[in-house]
């Protein structure tokens, strides 16, 4: 299945009429420079253009007053003069003639987007639009926005496709205290927002923007605040928040159905947000939320005012929703320490709620009352920072890198006798090794993955990581006799002169394994049930779980609170996920380990597969195609051992691995 994307050059029908500092810089040319990118990339080409329409009023009246209703209603009538009287009563927004039809098209292009995925027209999509949404409330314009795009996405999702829980992600850099107020009290409807805060001294200036707004009644629990009390926030920042805080709820809270508040003036060179974070780090968000919900993903534009990064930003996010290999994120060095206090105090704020934030440290007690009262010195340190970051427009950065799609996406090497999945490309055809390598690989091991049929096993799988290096594939699927044997043989000379940095995930254990670099080179975790006592490198981390690979809520831990930010911050060119034999992994959950997996090494995967395994080859080509894994139904409550042996294996390893950093 496709994506959607939606734009009507229609909503770029109206602008500024007068003088206003604060809104001067929502205009038509946000659009314009967004779609001409989308164009000139040759990426719209490849979506399925889905036409705008105008929200009805009782689509409107799902989030909004008939009160405010009816008032836009008339501001297509209004004298310039009576406009800004009009506007007047509202914050940081303008009206013009043609900003009621606008908002109608906008909040119409959202609800388009839903029924496209809904009815499974496509798989996931976007809405170029503006007006923006996420700020506009009941009976207010505000911040840009007058009707509030995706709440009334979210309701409307509910109301007519029986939708039972909402995903609502808003990676704009203000707060959607639009959203936050329509679904406070609402479980149904888990809204996650970060946002610039500088301790309540950024807009809009809200108390109830900090991390301890979690919700309401019973929808405690279900609002999700992450403030950012600095500026320059980068790549590292963002993804931690993701991995520490966002991906656990999200996983535990299992959605139908994941709405995005797409604004990207969280990105570098923006105005409003002055953040360093690159236009890249979009691909990997869309990316880590591409799983949830089996891949239903709506995102919706929201702010992004610098049209560089905006336009650069856009594409990256919609070459994700295609499918599109992940640029790798280089030099990733773990969250700042202001990102790690506000990722722990949304973590302690939410560990009550959350089984998976269970084990979350309280913050170091700060008084907070002082929290609102700088201290000079913090002062001076911020006009200090205010003062380098003020030259967002002087910021500079690399223009994102190509993306290319190998001509095959998925091979594979199997026995003759074992027939090819669906969908991959039998990989036959390999030269000979080099004889120095063969005899390494036969003085090395006796065992039958080295005979005479074996070397022709070594020859593909290395023709194959030499294609997989070259770009020339993707990913790749390799069924073989002796699992631990070959993943040693490949580990120490398939790759060595291949590729800088080897990932190697290994699911379930036989033995142990008696091979760890210290160089580097290699870094292998390896998720099983049983404990490794002495603790070897900085490269080889066992994660034991009590009940072992077939407890998914255990492993999902694992893979999103120390997996997913060991490989960021690792940034390998391969990742070999080995599956020993009778590691009784579930078959959902080992298609979303292929999945997340994905967004390293440029997709570059080879998963290495024991013979008698086989059945479950189906499955394994599936995620390697790309197929959303299907949704981890109903998790258990993590064991407490588990949870508390991840802490304890995060703070120690906090160290050398600074992406695991959650405590200040
Ligand atoms: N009143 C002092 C000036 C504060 N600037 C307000 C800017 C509103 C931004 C809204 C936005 O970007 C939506 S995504
Ligand atoms: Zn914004």
């Amino acid at each position: 299945m496709g994506t959607a994307l939606l734009y009507d050059e229609e909503m770029t029908k109206y602008k500024l009429l007068w003088v206003d500092a604060a809104c001067k810089i929502e205009v038509p040319e946000r659009l314009i420079v967004s779609y001409e990118a989308l164009v000139r990339s040759g990426l719209s080409d490849r979506c399925i253009s889905i036409p705008a329409r105008e929200a009805s009023d009782s689509e409107i009246l799902l989030v909004h007053s008939e009160l405010y209703l009816e008032a836009v209603k008339k501001t297509p009538y209004m004298t310039l003069e009576d406009l800004k009287e009009f506007t007047l009563q509202f914050g940081d927004v303008y009206f013009h003639p043609n900003i009621y039809h606008c908002a109608k098209l906008a909040s119409g292009s959202a609800l388009q987007l839903v029924d496209s995925v809904m009815t499974g027209k496509v798989r996931n999509g976007i809405a170029l639009v503006r007006p923006p949404g996420h700020h506009s409330m009941h009976s207010a314009a505000n911040g840009f926005c007058v009707f509030n795009n995706v709440a009334i996405a979210a309701r409307y999702a509910k109301q007519k496709y029986g939708v039972k829980r909402v995903l609502i992600v808003d990676w704009d850099i203000h707060h959607g205290q639009g959203v936050q107020y329509c679904f406070e009290d609402d479980p149904s409807v888990l809204y996650f927002s970060w946002h610039r805060y500088e301790h309540q001294n950024f807009w809009p200036n809200l108390r109830e923007s900090d991390y301890d707004s979690v919700g309401k009644e019973s929808g405690a629990g279900f609002n999700i605040n992450v403030p950012w009390n600095n500026v320059g926030m980068e790549n590292s920042d963002y993804l931690s928040v993701f991995c520490h805080v966002l991906l656990p709820v999200a996983y535990e809270f299992c959605p139908d159905l994941v709405l995005v508040c797409a604004g990207f003036d969280s990105a570098i060179g923006d105005p409003e947000g002055e953040m360093c974070a690159t236009p890249d780090i979009f691909a990997h968000l869309t990316h880590l939320l591409m799983n949830l919900a089996g891949g239903k993903l709506c995102a919706v534009l929201e702010g992004g005012y610098n049209l560089t990064s905006l336009a650069q930003s856009v594409c990256q996010t919609v070459q994700t929703l295609l499918g599109d290999p992940l640029p790798q994120l280089a030099n990733l060095r773990g969250p700042c320490k202001s990102a790690v206090e506000s990722l722990q105090c949304a973590r302690s704020a939410h560990r009550r709620y959350w089984s998976f934030l269970k084990h979350a440290t309280d913050p170091p007690m700060t008084d907070i009352s002082t929290k609102h009262i700088k201290s000079a010195m913090e002062e001076e340190e911020k006009t200090e920072m205010a003062e380098e970051e003020r030259c967002t427009e002087g910021k500079v950065w690399p223009e994102p890198p190509e993306r290319l799609c190998p001509p095959v996406c998925s091979a594979s090497v199997l026995p003759d006798d074992v027939a090819c999945p669906d969908g991959l490309k039998r990989l036959s055809s390999s030269k000979d090794l080099e004889p120095l390598l063969v005899s390494k690989l036969k003085n090395r091991f006796r065992t039958a993955a080295v005979d005479g049929d074996g070397v022709t096993t070594f020859s593909r799988l290395y023709t194959l990581i030499e294609k997989l290096v070259a770009n020339e594939i993707r990913n790749g699927l390799v069924l073989v006799p002796d699992v631990a044997a070959v993943m040693m043989c490949v580990v120490q000379d398939l790759t060595s002169d291949l590729v800088k940095r080897v990932l190697v995930v290994c699911v379930g254990k036989e033995k142990e394994l008696d091979y760890v670099t210290t160089d580097g080179k290699v870094l292998v975790v390896q998720i099983s049930s049983e404990d490794s006592e002495e603790q070897r490198s900085k490269y080889y981390i066992p994660v034991c779980l009590k009940k072992g690979c077939s407890d998914t809520s255990g492993f999902i831990q694992a893979v999103l609170g120390l997996l997913l930010p060991l490989g960021y911050e690792y940034n390998p060119d391969l990742v070999l996920l080995v599956r020993m034999p009778g590691s009784g992994v579930v078959d959902s959950m080992w298609q979303q380990l292929i999945g997340l997996l994905q967004g390293f090494a440029k997709g570059h995967t080879l998963v290495l597969m024991q013979v008698n395994e086989k059945a479950c080859m189906g499955s394994t080509a599936s995620a390697l195609l790309g197929h959303p894994a299907p949704p981890l139904q109903d998790l258990q409550t993590p064991f407490p051992e588990d949870g508390d042996a991840l802490e304890r294996l995060r703070e120690r390893l906090q160290a050398d691995w600074k992406m695991l950093q959650t405590t200040s």
